[in-house]
């Protein structure tokens, strides 16, 4: 698809893929990668922006933060942490620098990694001062080593597998934040004599959109079809605190909204299909040739606007045979920020001192934003994103779910020393910044690979378990030809507890040791599994099906019943009316329900549901909810799910985990703690107190 010259191709496009007036990304997660470059800032408010970053960078915080960054960087979250990586690009002295007798300033050590700049001081007298970055980029690196060493690749695999991720470029005007971007003639994608493209000049967007094919091609074209990925992409700039479709020159600024996924979006923003290449080369020309550029003394093609390129790269995970595909949302931004400028220096007048203004405005906000961050403080209350457009939509990736990369522009002249020295101490404060970066998926579709995930472990562990008891398949009878379930005694026995340890076969005076081991084997099993959940009045723990038939199998075998595991009828719906009605008061408040069972013959067994099914039933029941229901943790969720197949019920009206109706819940047996450990001692203790069960 090309967009060459055809802006009215847009709206269609827009109008095939979403029907009409197009989604916000409220209804999805997307992952995104974003370029930013900063515009420029001007005059006075240039050092309102650093000022803050200035207190902040102490330098002991320096130091801890250069010590945090020794390792070799990576994209790929090992942990649930990490940190924003910032490198800084030194450009060569411009032909006007060198002909003001303009001399270099900043050097980069031979680590890689530090940066030094070199101030001449009254008397001859020099002042060195270093920053250490994740790297650091001379005046000599081209465009292929910026790609490698900023080790882009990294993150764009990360797209691939559904996160966010953006990059970022910042820096004083004319620093070299669109060429490092979009290359020395963006918009130009230069082909040789035989058509291929010549990439030395090209930017990052247009290294990565390369990369980003290839890889998906290689995918796309397996004969498995195991991933399938698919690519759109959308550009706007924020300009004088407005949002403009850079696809969409005709249509009015875009609304900044809310979305459920708790970030900002740009609402109704044209997002294009690009199947090849060449089509998200046209967006990007598409986008260049609308993005706002003023002329002024510092740069002849300065950017006004600070810009956002996002390719939206989705990928469908099939597992299992037949099912339906699990989609991840990667995102990838590109951020050209416009850069900081001093009004005495790039002499800009008429509407370029109105862009000035709104540019520096923002960026002292990003700086504040930044500032907050780099402190430490979290969340929406507590940094000023709100205070700007720009920070709103860069949200996600400061301090939100995005992977992040900071390359701080600078020059090296001279003339430039205060800006420079800005900048550095602007990317140092970005450094500690600690982001949390996830997979972008619908809840249900991570629901569904949690559950999957799960189901291969319980199989590893089962098949680990058996072999341990020495158990073979051929010995287990099929599912179906397993005895009923036995009914526990009406009365709880008064027979003391017993441990596993003292456990004995019927008859037998002498401790049985296979027993025993299975019953630690067991015990060991229920603990790794990781189904328990803390409530400070409540604990249980869920017994996935195949522990069960670990332990009917273990029925069989010494002849003995386990009270709390059967639950034949219970979950007829006239026993849930009674024994949640019997305990709502009680319990409810935490969405579990607790209920001794009348109908069948077991000691205690309490019920569990997610939050809607017990919604659900609350309706069915009292009418309405309990003031205080609390959503149960997904893990427990995960259980309730597994666990309850084998007697959920199909609702004709069904919500994503639980039912609107009456008669219908999805729901699971668990066994108390104390009906756990009862479990395991296969003994019901003479003169137990009655609460002790539930303590
Ligand atoms: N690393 C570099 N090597 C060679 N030339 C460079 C380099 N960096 C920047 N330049 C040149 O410097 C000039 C200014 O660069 P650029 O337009 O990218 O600055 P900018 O930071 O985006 O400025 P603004 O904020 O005003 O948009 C351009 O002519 C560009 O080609």
């Amino acid at each position: 698809m090309q967009l060459e010259n055809n802006k009215h191709v847009l709206p269609v496009l827009w109008e095939e893929q979403f029907g009409g007036t197009g989604s916000g990304p409220s209804t999805r997660a997307f992952g995104t990668l974003q370029f930013v470059t900063a515009s420029s800032a001007k005059s006075a408010y240039g050092w309102c922006f650093f000022l803050p970053l200035i207190f902040i960078c102490r330098p002991s915080a320096r130091r801890e933060m250069a010590a945090a960054f020794t390792e070799e960087p990576t994209f790929i979250p090992k942990e649930k942490e990490s940190n924003i990586k910032v490198y800084v690009r030194i450009r060569p002295l411009s032909k006007e620098e060198l002909l003001a007798g303009d001399k270099s300033t900043v050097t980069v050590l031979r680590d890689g990694k530090t940066a030094q700049v070199v101030e001449e001081g009254a008397g001859y007298k020099l002042t060195t001062r270093t920053f250490k970055f994740d790297g650091c980029l001379g005046p000599t690196a081209d465009q292929d080593q910026v790609m490698e060493r900023l080790r882009v690749s990294k993150m764009l695999d990360s797209v691939l597998e559904g996160y966010s991720s953006t990059i970022m470029a910042c820096g004083q005007t004319g620093s070299g934040k669109t060429y490092t971007m979009s290359g020395r003639d963006e918009g130009v994608h230069k082909r040789n004599s035989l058509g291929k493209m010549e990439p030395k000049e090209d930017g990052l967007i247009a290294r990565s959109v390369a990369y980003l094919f290839d890889a998906m091609d290689n995918c796309n074209s397996k004969s498995d079809q195991e991933k399938l990925y698919t690519m759109r992409a959308s550009y706007y700039e924020v300009y004088n605190e407005q949002v403009n479709d850079l696809l969409r020159l005709d249509a009015p600024p875009r609304e900044v909204k809310w979305s459920s996924t708790d970030s900002f979006y740009v609402d109704n923003l044209l997002l294009v299909d690009c199947e090849t290449v060449d089509d998200v080369f046209a967006v990007l020309d598409e986008g260049s040739k609308n993005r706002k550029v003023g002329s002024h003394e510092m740069n002849k093609d300065s950017s006004r606007s600070h810009c956002i390129m996002t390719l939206h790269v989705d990928s469908n995970l099939f597992i299992g045979e037949g099912g339906a595909p699990i989609t991840r949302y990667g995102r990838m931004s590109f951020v050209d920020l416009a850069g900081s400028e001093r009004l005495k220096k790039s002499k800009s007048s008429g509407d370029m001192l109105r862009e000035t203004g709104n540019i520096n405005r923002s960026l002292f906000t990003l700086g504040k934003v930044i500032s907050a961050l780099s402190e430490g403080k979290r969340g929406d209350g507590m940094v000023p994103y709100r205070e700007s457009l720009l920070t709103k939509l860069l949200m996600e990736s400061l301090g939100g779910n995005s992977l992040a990369l900071m390359i701080a522009c600078v020059s090296p002249a001279s003339s430039a020393l205060d800006e420079t020295l800005s900048t550095l101490h602007y990317g140092t404060c970005a450094k500690n910044i600690v982001n949390a970066p996830s997979v972008n998926m619908d809840a249900r579709d991570k629901l569904v690979l949690e559950l999957e995930m799960e189901i291969a472990r319980l199989k590893k562990e089962n098949a680990h378990l058996r072999s341990k008891l020495g158990i073979t398949n051929e010995e287990m009878p099929p599912a179906s030809s397993l005895p009923p379930p036995r009914c526990a005694s009406t009365k709880r026995s008064k027979s003391p507890r017993k441990t596993a340890n003292e456990l004995k076969t019927p008859g037998s005076t002498k401790p049985d040791s296979s027993l025993e081991t299975q019953l630690k084997g067991l015990e060991k099993l229920f603990a790794k599994d990781g189904n328990f959940y803390q409530d400070s009045s409540y604990q249980s723990v869920s017994l996935p099906r195949t522990h069960r038939s670990v332990v009917e199998g273990f029925e069989r075998q010494t002849n003995r019943s386990v009270p709390s595991l059967d639950t034949s009828g219970a979950f007829s719906d006239s026993t849930w009316s009674n024994s949640i009605s019997a305990d709502r008061g009680v319990r409810g408040e935490r969405a579990n329900c607790y209920s001794e069972e009348t109908s069948i013959n077991t000691t205690r067994i309490s019920l569990n549901s997610n939050t809607n099914g017990l919604l659900g039933m609350y309706r069915g029941i009292g009418g309405s909810k309990s003031k205080g229901t609390q959503h149960l943790s997904r893990k427990n969720r995960i259980s309730v799910d597994h666990l309850s197949s084998r007697t959920r019920k199909v609702p004709s009206t069904t919500c994503k985990y639980g039912t609107r109706d009456e008669d219908d819940f999805q729901g699971s047996i668990t066994v108390n703690e104390n009906a756990f450990h009862r479990l395991l001692s296969l003994s019901t203790p003479a003169g137990d107190r009655e609460d002790d069960f539930y303590r």
